[in-house]
């Protein structure tokens, strides 16, 4: 194992405090034993600092952020900003990291919100349109290689030595602390908001498609749950990780809010310059075994109405990344996503990102496909804007991370909630099309709403 001796981060620190300008980052990777996300979660929380986890849904892929060396905020042209920003940060900073492997180096962590036109109400208010946080610590478990990252930010004032041995020992505590007990959710009340206006606002939609060239929308609803005390975050994270193995797995918490799901909708994933996409929209329930489960794969496979809203999504993605990227691939047909709690239409797109293509021109592109949005996707967001009776926020919207070896990842907020200390507004929608049922797409999203539900305790 290569070590970092202690002499070393202290000379790298030194140059930083040297060099300083306005904003120095200094960056330090090494590589640890592995250690459990979940705790190094929890250590931060007792070491009062900001949190963030990511677990790839495909890969052994895992990143802890802990505290906030620095914050790339904006609320307006969020993408090009947020690009902005970063690069200009990757410009000054003293980086450290003899791997380059995926995660390792600087990282980036956050999201934004699903739409920044939208009215915003109180419940997002620790959220901004695209938040980033470069944390002080990053914990990346890589399947059985772990590296930690030590990002400090100088202004050329510090005592190195005092600075380094700080750095020390709360490295030490990071990394030792457990999690002493998980502790079992409860929900006590449930309460879902406007149903019956929503199945009216479904019924709507598809009025308007018979009447315009709209050929898709999709829209959702909000479930407020009240837990019998605050939730215990780090049970629920290990819960989802537990029960949704084929998700991506995310919580972020800023103040005393955390956003946090297990989504199984990639938006994007940059490695270097391969693109992978993924199309997925399209739903039926799990059946009760086998024999069942697989013939309702067959009809998923087959159904009218779960292909269109499916293709949609298809036909958009490939369009959107064309002036991005060559050598694009996409099947001609879906296969079955089978999850815990549904089965869904799935199709892979990968291709070759050109040169000069940065992940978030891309996000910018992509987001939201057809399977948040609708087709045509202008159209679909001022109906939503208008009808939906919610305020998003993050849900539905693109989260993930980045690193400074052009790698990164975001994924679709789905299956998620906002938690509030002992209350939680969970999130969950569908595709809409002309021949949609409001009665059917209202089960749908009660569907939907039963990872986060049974991670919550009922
Ligand atoms: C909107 C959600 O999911 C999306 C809608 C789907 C559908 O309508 O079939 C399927 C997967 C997702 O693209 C959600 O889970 O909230
Ligand atoms: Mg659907």
């Amino acid at each position: 194992m290569l070590e970092l001796k202690e002499e070393q981060l202290e000379s790298i620190l030194e140059k930083g405090i040297k060099q300083a300008k306005n904003i120095q980052l200094v960056s330090v990777t090494k590589k640890i034993p592995t250690n459990d996300p979940v705790s190094i979660f929890n250590a931060a929380k007792i070491m009062k600092k900001q949190r963030s986890y990511w677990r790839s849904a495909e890969d052994n892929f895992t990143v802890v952020g802990v505290g906030s060396a620095f914050e790339i905020k904006t609320n307006k042209n969020t993408y090009q900003e947020t690009d902005k920003q970063w690069n200009s940060i990757l410009r000054d900073a003293i980086i450290h990291n003899p791997f380059k492997n995926e995660g390792t180096g600087l990282v980036a962590i956050g999201g934004m919100s699903f739409d920044s036109k939208k009215e915003k109400t109180a419940l997002w208010n620790n959220f901004d349109d695209s938040q980033f946080v470069i944390p002080e610590f990053v914990y990346v478990q890589n399947n059985v290689e772990a590296y930690l990252t030590i990002n400090v930010r100088v202004n050329g004032t510090e005592d190195v030595t005092n600075l380094s041995r700080e750095i020390q020992l709360q490295e030490d505590q990071l990394l030792t602390e457990t999690v002493t007990a998980f502790k079992t959710n409860a929900i006590v009340s449930k309460t879902e908001v406007e149903p019956q206006q929503w199945k009216k606002t479904v019924q709507l939609a598809t009025e308007e498609m018979k009447k315009s060239d709209v050929a898709k929308i999709v829209l959702a609803r909000e479930l407020r749950v009240k837990l019998s005390k605050e939730a215990h975050i780090e049970s629920i994270i290990q819960d989802l990780v537990n029960q949704q193995p084929n998700s991506y797995v995310f919580a972020f918490e800023y103040g005393e809010d955390c956003f946090i799901g297990a989504t199984p909708e990639r938006l994007v994933k940059k490695e270097k310059s391969q693109l992978l996409s993924t199309c997925l929209a399209g739903t039926a329930p799990r059946g009760k075994d086998v024999v069942e489960d697989e013939k309702i794969r067959k009809g998923l496979l087959n159904d009218k109405k779960n292909r269109e809203e499916h293709d949609f999504v298809v036909q958009m993605i490939r369009k959107a990344i064309t002036p991005f990227a060559r050598d694009i691939a996409i099947p001609d047909a879906p296969v079955v996503l089978q999850l815990k709690n549904m089965h869904h239409l799935y199709t892979p797109v990968t291709g070759i990102i050109k040169e000069n293509s940065s992940l978030f021109d891309i996000v910018e592109k992509l987001h939201p496909t057809p399977a948040l949005g609708g087709t045509p996707k202008e159209e679909a967001l001022s109906f939503i804007r208008e009808h939906e009776l919610l305020d998003r926020g993050w849900y539905g919207a693109p989260i993930g991370w980045l690193d400074s070896n052009e790698n990164g990842e975001f994924a679709v907020a789905i299956r998620s909630g906002l938690i509030q200390k002992d209350e939680a507004s969970l999130f969950a929608g569908c595709g809409v099309v002309a021949d949609s049922n409001p009665e059917a797409e209202y089960e749908e999203t009660n569907i939907k709403f039963t990872p986060m539900l049974s991670v919550l305790g009922g």
